[in-house]
């Protein structure tokens, strides 16, 4: 199957998934002298149920945490968006060091990792039917900068140890992914795509212009988890984002300050 390897990484991913070279493909590199400010553009309304987070996942790409999506609980509405999207899971990207990992960049720059809070329209009767639809679903994308130690990152660090191995997953209750959002959630939007697999084109892209923290040690236990199943060699989960793709036309739109 796919991954980030030389035989099955990136590069590869057309000759399975041809959407690969398609007009709205993401993570695009923002390029903050061609954003435009659209007055249409509202601020995001974030309102998650922490109640709602169900466990963690390591799922051989990334580790996730799931959330019940049977009801409203769990939301992000206003924004860029029309109507509402629920909350289905939050993932990481990062690097095998710290000079690189971010899948959008901002004015070439990279991050050493960023969280997507994966969102679908309630338009659409599931998570699998919206994620095929052009305005099926939203991601909040959030970069992490090298900084000070998280506290807020503490608890998916100390869940990392049960979760090492493809396939692998653990009870997550409780958490409110709000902690994990900069203060200010002011933001670049685009119209985009799933950047692993199958890359649907199914996806309003929100990247807060602001960073949250993460420490050199604190990336170090990102870098312990593994690809790989328990029977299989050891390969470790680094380097699992993908480049920046062509525009095609497009460019991120702003609120105005
Ligand atoms: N990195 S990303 O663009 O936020 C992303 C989010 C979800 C997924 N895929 C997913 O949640 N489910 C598998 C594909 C759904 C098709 O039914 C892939 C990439
Ligand atoms: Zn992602």
């Amino acid at each position: 199957g796919w991954g980030y390897a030389d035989h099955n990484g990136p590069e590869k991913w057309c000759d399975n998934f041809p959407i690969a070279n398609g007009p709205r493909q993401s993570p695009i590199d923002i390029q903050t002298s061609g954003a435009s400010y659209d007055e249409s553009l509202k601020a995001l309304k974030l309102q998650y149920d922490p109640s709602t987070s169900l466990d963690i996942l390591n799922n051989g790409h990334s580790f996730q945490v799931t959330f019940a999506d049977d009801d409203d609980s769990s939301t992000l509405t206003e924004g860029p968006i029309s109507g509402k999207y629920r909350l289905k899971q939050f993932h990481f990207h990062w690097g095998a060091s710290d000079d690189k990992g971010s899948e959008h960049t901002v004015d070439g720059k990279c991050y050493p990792a960023e969280l997507h809070l994966v969102h679908w329209n309630t338009e659409y009767p599931s998570f699998g039917e919206a994620a095929s639809k052009p305005d099926g679903l939203a991601v909040v994308g959030v970069f992490l900068e090298i900084g000070a130690d998280n506290p807020n990152l503490q608890k998916l660090l100390d869940a990392m140890d049960a979760i090492k191995c493809k396939g692998t997953q653990t009870s997550f209750t409780n958490f409110d992914p709000t902690i994990l959002l900069p203060e200010s959630l002011d933001y670049w939007t685009y119209l985009g795509s799933l950047t692993t697999p199958p890359l649907h084109e199914s996806v309003t892209w929100i990247v807060c212009k602001q960073s949250i923290s993460v420490s050199s040690d604190q990336m170090k236990k990102f870098r312990s988890l593994l690809f790989t199943a328990d029977d299989e060699e050891a390969c470790c989960m680094v380097n699992n984002y993908r480049p920046p793709q062509p525009l095609k036309g497009r460019y991120a739109s702003a609120r105005p300050p």
